[in-house]
């Protein structure tokens, strides 16, 4: 397990005070380097973490339909800015041969992959590989859709703009009902 050098972010922080003109002795930030790589060791703690590791967990049931886990919430941190990017993930997948995961592990993977620096994209098809390679599922389908603070806050500024994405594996991606039934219920 990767080590988070939190003496040098403290070190980087400090620096970016000074290299934007305030002083990082002064009271109010004396503890802000300790404060920013705590935060950081938190929102980039799924680097630590396989997402298919929580796929471990299996049920022997003989469900053959569609599992759908809806508005399971994320925070991410965009790679290029680093700031936060922000919304929900839609997991669904179709078991395969008595495969069947626990429901909460689905939303812990979405942790696990969010927490680190990232894409929308990138979080949306390595959420669905994961359970590709761990389930062996019939089909699987990922819907993403989230506000990005570097499109609102500074650059672009187009706050409530929103960004949706999906991967789509097997049998759901030849078939244009059972995805349509699927966006029905993210929607309902
Ligand atoms: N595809 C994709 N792009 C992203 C994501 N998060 C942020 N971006 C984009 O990354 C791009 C970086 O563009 P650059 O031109 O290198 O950087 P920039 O000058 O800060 O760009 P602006 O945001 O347009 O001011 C921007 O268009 C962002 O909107 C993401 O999850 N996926
Ligand atoms: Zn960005």
């Amino acid at each position: 397990m990767t080590q988070v050098n939190t003496a040098q972010i403290e070190q980087a922080v400090r620096l970016i005070l000074e290299a934007i003109g305030e002083d990082p002795n002064r009271e109010g930030l004396l503890d802000t380097p300790k404060r920013v790589a705590k935060m950081y060791t938190e929102v980039f703690s799924g680097l630590n973490e396989d997402p298919k590791e929580h796929f471990k967990t299996v049920f022997g049931e003989a469900h053959e339909e569609l599992v759908l886990v809806k508005d399971i919430s994320f925070f991410s941190m965009c790679e290029h800015h680093l700031v936060p990017f922000f919304g929900k993930a839609h997991v669904a997948y179709i078991p395969k041969g008595g495969k069947v995961t626990g429901l909460s592990k689905l939303a812990r993977a979405v942790e696990a992959v969010a927490k680190r620096p990232q894409l929308q994209e990138r979080i949306t098809s390595t959420i669905a590989d994961s359970i590709v390679e761990s389930l062996d599922p019939h089909g699987v389908m990922v819907v993403v859709e989230a506000e990005h603070m570097c499109m609102t806050m500074r650059g672009v500024k187009k706050p409530g703009a929103l960004t949706i994405t999906s991967a789509v594996r097997g049998v759901l991606e030849k078939d244009a009902a059972a995805r349509a039934e699927v966006l029905s219920f993210i929607k309902g």
